[in-house]
């Protein structure tokens, strides 16, 4: 079994809880309340701002020349391509400000931004993996499964759903089972722990958002 096939199964019972989120379902159905689709927007702006920089410095970690440059280009792709998408949603719901980092977004970007920075660089790409992979799945179910054809929510499903975005997420897989086979067991049991951590923070924003948590 391939490192990512383990990591998967690892999180098999929790992506089973997101795809039943509340959050998820309504996003799905098109009936998502506006509010809680407003505020999971300004802080996944604010998210996609640190996750590109800590893919940036998994970049500058990573040991090869091709992963280096694979892991740049996430980060530039998360700022910019990301952020268009963002930018557009705002001007179509009428958000202006991108607000504080709530304490789920806070979190989360702080334990990938000192994972990257700290950690074997190994783990870090476990950590930054749930980000790419979760939301290709999620992504794929909630397009599989919607019934409305008329869903405010449309393009953020497509954007995650497509066959674009799925060569990167292919991509991130391949990386990462790479350095894990070229690893140690133990490095490999640290990057399915980093996986699992971060998939349970994907797990969390999408809650706080439907909640509304604030500091
Ligand atoms: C909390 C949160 N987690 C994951 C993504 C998805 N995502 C953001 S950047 C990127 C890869 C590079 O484009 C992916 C897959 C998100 N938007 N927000």
């Amino acid at each position: 079994m391939t490192w990512s096939e383990h990591a998967w199964r690892s999180i098999e019972p929790l992506y089973g809880s997101i795809i039943g989120m509340p959050f998820i379902m309504e996003l799905q159905e098109g009936t998502l309340p506006i509010v809680k689709f407003r505020f999971y927007m300004a802080q996944d702006w604010g998210y996609l701002e640190h996750f590109g920089r800590a893919l940036a410095v998994i970049g500058a970690r990573a040991a090869g020349i091709d992963d280096a440059l694979a892991f740049m280009r996430f980060g530039e792709g998360a700022i910019v391509v990301e952020n268009a998408l963002h930018e557009s949603y705002f001007r179509d719901f009428g958000v202006t400000e991108r607000g504080v980092l709530e304490p789920a977004c806070h979190h989360y970007v702080h334990y990938l931004k000192s994972t990257a920075a700290l950690e074997p660089v190994e783990v870090a790409m476990a950590a930054v993996l749930p980000c790419f992979w979760i939301y290709k799945e999620v992504g794929d179910h909630i397009y599989t499964n919607q019934k409305s054809g008329n869903n405010p929510y449309q393009r953020w499903i497509d954007t995650y759903a497509g066959e674009d975005f799925a060569v990167s997420v292919r991509q991130a897989i391949q990386i990462c089972d790479s350095v894990a086979e070229a690893t140690t067991g133990s490095m490999r049991e640290r990057m399915t722990e980093a996986f699992i951590t971060a998939s349970r923070l994907e797990y969390h924003f999408w809650d706080s958002a439907y909640r509304l948590v604030r500091w």
